[in-house]
């Protein structure tokens, strides 16, 4: 098993900051005047966005980008603060057990700001090459700056004793034995709650020998690495070779539609302002292919995406229903994201009906194709969200399971005999995933869906397909697809 270790991980943040600078010069550290210090402005760009995921539990990826913006950061000084922001949010729980161990009074005693302040200079401390002094004395200054200066010494004392060992020593001293707790030692080491990490060993299938954990191991780590910018062309509006060059991206893996952006904003390519393309994850449309691709016997007409919001699958059957004379209905319960599937789906041959797709409506047996991509803890997507392995609980599964549930024998109503029903989440648990299908109503039965994703190496044994960050490069998406008896 390889360890994961304190200053070679990949998240080393860029250095430079204007008060790593001075305090890399050497003393004297504090001006003779009593003037207030300076402001690390990345640092306080991160600080303000732990503030806002700690307090009102703010999604860091949809936060930071109004914070930069507030901040005037660009360049080096927007790529640190996000560096040390991500990563932190990240790596909360492990940071949490270390700062713990250094602190004479509970983590929840804490002041919310100097809570943030720890964490923050712990991230740096145990994740990146910034100088330890650099580290601590810019955090003390922020600490001095903000709105309970008093804590500053308390902030020094605490980083002192984090800066004895580094990431590795720390998993050595206060984590699970690697030999008799193989799956607690890898939690900690890899910054994931414990749960979490046997979620990710069930799916995996992954055995308590040197090669399941080793699988086990990348699989977490997967979890930390921003994912690649995918882009979808939608099928009839834009070709995949025209949108390489339109993005000068490169022609994805498995997807016939897909274009991965290797740098830039995608927001500046003309065809995802003009919609003919999308940002989507190759393993979304993936999933969206092979239920359109597979083979139905009988009339094709309609189609339902049955949990719809905010439309990304529903644009691509969409597209491709415009292609072959078929039309889409698209359910979703959220008003706000029923508003964003009519924006993603304009143009296209789409109907959206803000309802519960437990009852939504619509005619019974009426439909030839139906998409359930279910609300679930979104395990396989955590690249995504620095915070949410750290906002999810173990409790949220049984309630999603039971709506997963609901909607299943929803979908299985409104298919009609011989139609075709493909469930899919974005999360590897077993209970989202394999637990929901063994439960399917009787007359979904369920068929191979590997054929329909040609080309796509590791699909396992079948029937059902499972997707991963560090197989595939894909989010986590599980498919499994069912035709209804007839
Ligand atoms: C995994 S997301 C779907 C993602 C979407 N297919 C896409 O590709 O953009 C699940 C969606 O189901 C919606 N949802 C939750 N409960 C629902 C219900 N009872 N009926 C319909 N939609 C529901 C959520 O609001 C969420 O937008």
């Amino acid at each position: 098993m390889s360890t994961t270790s304190g200053r070679g991980r990949p998240s080393q943040g860029p250095r430079g900051g204007r008060s790593d600078r001075r305090a890399g010069d050497g003393p004297p550290r504090r001006p003779q005047t009593r003037r207030p210090p300076d402001v690390d402005h990345a640092r306080q760009a991160a600080l303000d966005l732990l503030a806002a995921v700690r307090s009102r539990s703010a999604y860091a990826n949809l936060t930071l980008p109004g914070i930069l913006n507030d901040r005037g950061l660009s360049g080096r000084d927007a790529a640190l603060a996000t560096e040390l922001a991500y990563g932190t949010c990240r790596a909360l729980g492990q940071l949490d057990a270390v700062i713990g161990t250094c602190c004479d009074r509970p983590l929840a005693d804490l002041d919310g700001p100097v809570l943030d302040a720890l964490r923050l200079a712990a991230y740096q401390l145990l994740h990146t090459r910034i100088p330890d002094h650099a580290a601590v004395s810019v955090t003390v200054d922020l600490v001095r700056a903000g709105p309970n200066p008093g804590a500053a010494g308390f902030v020094n004392a605490v980083l002192r004793k984090i800066s004895r060992h580094d990431l590795a020593g720390w998993i050595a001293e206060i984590g699970p034995d690697r030999v008799t707790d193989p799956l607690g030692y890898l939690a900690l080491a890899t910054a994931h709650p414990r749960w979490i990490a046997a979620a990710l060993q069930d799916a995996l299938g992954a055995k308590g020998d040197e090669a399941g954990l080793a699988e086990l191991e990348a699989a977490l780590n997967a979890n930390d690495v921003a994912p690649q910018v995918h882009l979808l062309a939608k099928p009839g509006r834009i070709s995949q070779d025209e949108l390489m060059i339109a993005a000068a991206g490169d022609r994805a893996r498995y997807s016939p539609f897909g274009v991965y952006l290797p740098t830039g904003d995608p927001g500046r390519i003309s065809a995802i302002v003009d919609g003919r393309a999308a940002v989507q994850d190759e393993g979304s449309q993936l999933v969206a292919l092979a239920l359109a691709g597979a083979p139905l016997d009988g009339k094709d007409e309609r189609w339902l995406d049955l949990a719809s919001g905010p439309g990304g699958k529903a644009a691509l059957l969409g597209a491709w229903a415009g292609q072959v004379g078929a039309r889409v209905d698209a359910v979703e319960i959220t008003p706000h994201r029923a508003e964003l599937v009519r924006k993603a789906v304009a143009g296209l041959p789409v109907a959206v009906h803000t309802a519960d797709g437990r009852d939504p409506g619509l005619p019974e047996g009426a439909f030839d194709r139906v998409l359930l991509d279910a609300p679930c803890t979104g395990l396989g997507a955590l690249r995504r969200r620095p915070e949410a392995r750290w906002r999810r609980q173990q409790t949220d599964v049984a309630p999603l399971v039971r709506l997963q549930r609901e909607l299943l024998a929803s979908a299985a109503k409104l298919v009609r005999p011989g139609g075709l029903v493909a469930y899919v989440t974005c999360s590897p648990h077993l209970s989202e995933t394999t637990g929901v299908i063994a439960r399917r109503p009787a007359d979904l039965e369920l068929i191979d869906a590997r054929p329909y994703l040609p080309g796509v190496p590791d699909l396992g044994a079948g029937p059902t397909v499972q997707l991963w960050p560090h197989r595939q490069g894909t989010d986590g998406m599980f498919l499994a697809l069912m035709r209804r008896a007839v």
